[in-house]
């Protein structure tokens, strides 16, 4: 495999990925790393720091530390952060190696407990002396917990601010409201794990992607700079037709948001749209004029756009905003959270009110970390290489008119295909009940880019010729008529001679190998399904909907598309 090494550029290793570092601290922590990992979420280094030696067993992070093992012998801090900041600083050499030589280090602790109110900040301060920049994501405790936790998570809090370059609060009181009384605390806290799991991600890729318009760490201190502030997040992707609105709608309809309702009180607002090569600027234009309804006039809207070949034909838009505690509580009281968006009225009626005194001083921003780098030269500092650079670039050289041609010519082409075994799992037609929408043919060519390789048109052609591999002449239309240039994470492409032919058909012919490499031959014994004019009794006047195996109920799009998917 030949990979493009940017640190070979003029521009020097200034260019490569940034690396990131998760560090989970105490129960809270560990279980957002636990679901980072399991989702495969972030690119990045993970490490769980806890003082319980139970729950470091259970964790799924690839990297754990136990924090003071001698003094705690294992047991979590119960409660004491004074315990939880010892521990830390016996362990600060463990904590030291794990985490430098990262330039971007994420700290998640659920603040209150003794462990991730204790330590949280003295971790956040090792990781400020390596030079990298930080952002900690914590919750406050629910009100349940009592007075003694909050008190004890909101000295924990002011440590961190002095420490962090930004930081993310959630409410867990604000996350616990959003589900049903009767599902109980785990639900709550799952609910709670998802969503700051999800903002790490959507920061991370915000900070990472290399963007037509760029947000930087500067914007999110902006978003999130609210006296005694905690954090609204809204993501939502989509694909298809309307997929800038569909994601608006989801990211719009996230809970913290409140549907939108909560937006209405923003001062100051990011928003990021991102999408693969495919994304428009006239998707974009209607993404932010359709949030405009649901923003003041007034809101200070900081916004970003970024091009990531990894969403494909996809739309993720990502909001980040923050409200007052005060303001959020008087929201939570005067109205449930709905299900409904709630655009705003055309005029609004009165301006929103005034913020409440605050209780704690917003902190001063920090001077920029050295790792940080200054703001316009952060795209560059900050762009992946391997992934960006394996997707082929579309260009006049692309041999696209004749590609299409000879698709046209294949597409009226009927292929003999008896049957089409259905491998086991692909028995799974529940995955079809909400299916992205077909890729029209008049999508832009970046999105999907029909092409006939050479291998392709062999496959064809053999299957053509061979009763036998009907599957893989299936598969090899389907690949002629719709290869996806991004393909799955774990489709990701080599490149032997990136200049011999045109990339594009390099993926294409790569993407076909790796589908019928996964795909299991058709069993000899399976009989053809056919009905004969005489079996049809009371559907004789319909259509038939099985036509040599296959059920014609199913539209080829999503057979096509299920088969390019395994
Ligand atoms: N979102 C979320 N919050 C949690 C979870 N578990 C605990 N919390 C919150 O985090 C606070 C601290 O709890 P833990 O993280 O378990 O405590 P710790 O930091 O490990 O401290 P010790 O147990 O005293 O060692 C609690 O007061 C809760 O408000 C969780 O799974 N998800």
């Amino acid at each position: 495999m030949v990979e493009y090494d940017r640190s070979q550029s003029p521009e020097g290793a200034s260019k490569a990925a940034p690396r990131i570092c998760i560090v989970g601290v105490g129960g809270a922590g560990s279980n957002v790393v636990d679901r980072i990992t399991l989702d495969r979420i972030v690119d990045a280094t993970l490490v769980c720091a806890h003082t319980d030696v139970r729950v470091l067993g259970h964790s799924m992070a690839p990297v754990k530390i136990q924090l003071g093992a001698e003094l705690m012998k294992g047991i979590g801090a119960g409660g004491d952060p004074d315990l939880g900041r010892e521990a830390a600083l016996f362990s600060r050499e463990q904590i030291r190696q794990a985490i430098e030589n990262h330039d971007i280090i994420f700290i998640s602790a659920g603040l209150g407990g003794g462990t991730g109110s204790g330590a949280a900040p003295v971790i956040a301060e090792i990781a400020k002396n390596t030079g990298a920049l930080v952002l900690v994501v914590a919750t406050m405790p629910f009100s349940f917990e009592g007075r003694r936790r909050l008190a004890q998570a909101e000295e924990a809090l002011e440590l961190l601010q002095k420490r962090a370059d930004a930081l993310v609060l959630f409410e867990n009181n604000r996350m616990g409201e959003l589900i049903l009384p009767k599902d109980g605390i785990q639900k709550a806290f799952n609910q709670a794990d998802q969503l700051i799991a999800q903002s790490l991600r959507a920061i991370s890729t915000i900070t990472i992607t290399p963007g037509l318009v760029k947000l930087g760490l500067d914007d999110l201190t902006s978003a999130l700079a609210n006296a005694n502030g905690r954090c609204l997040f809204g993501f939502g992707e989509a694909r298809g037709q309307n997929r800038g609105a569909e994601a608006l709608k989801k990211a719009l309809k996230s809970p913290l948001i409140d549907s939108g309702r909560l937006l209405h009180q923003t001062k100051n607002l990011l928003v990021h749209v991102a999408g693969g090569e495919s994304l428009t600027l006239v998707e974009v234009e209607g993404v932010m004029k359709q949030l405009g309804r649901h923003v003041p006039d007034q809101t200070h809207i900081l916004f970003g756009l970024g091009v990531d070949a990894k969403l494909g034909d996809a739309v993720a838009v990502t909001l980040i905003s923050s409200l007052g505690l005060n303001q959020l509580n008087a929201h939570a009281t005067a109205a449930p959270p709905s299900e409904m968006l709630m655009p705003r009225p055309e005029a609004p009626a009165a301006a929103p009110a005034p913020a409440p005194a605050p209780k704690r001083e917003t902190p001063a921003r920090k001077a920029p970390s050295p790792y940080a780098p200054p703001a316009e030269s952060v795209p560059d500092l900050l762009f992946k290489s391997e992934e960006f650079a394996s997707v082929p670039a579309i260009g006049d050289s692309f041999p696209m008119a004749s590609l299409q041609a000879e698709i046209a010519k294949v597409q009226t082409q009927e292929l003999p295909v008896s049957h089409v075994e259905e491998p086991a799992d692909f028995a799974d037609f529940a995955a079809f009940e909400e299916p992205a929408p077909p890729v029209m043919p008049t999508a832009p060519e970046t999105a999907r880019i029909p092409v006939r390789t050479p291998a392709a048109k062999e496959l064809a052609d053999a299957a053509r010729s061979s009763k036998e591999s009907t599957l893989a002449a299936v598969v090899a239309r389907s690949v002629t008529l719709q290869t996806e240039i991004s393909p799955a994470q774990d489709d990701l492409i080599s490149f032997d001679e990136p200049e011999s032919e045109p990339s594009a058909v390099t993926a294409a012919v790569a993407a076909t190998t790796a589908v019928l490499a996964r795909t299991k031959p058709a069993a000899e014994s399976q009989q053809t399904f056919s009905l004969g004019e005489e079996d049809r009794g009371r559907f004789k006047d319909t259509e038939p909907s099985i036509v040599q195996g296959e059920d014609l109920d199913v539209p080829t799009w999503m057979r096509l598309k299920k088969k390019l998917r395994r």
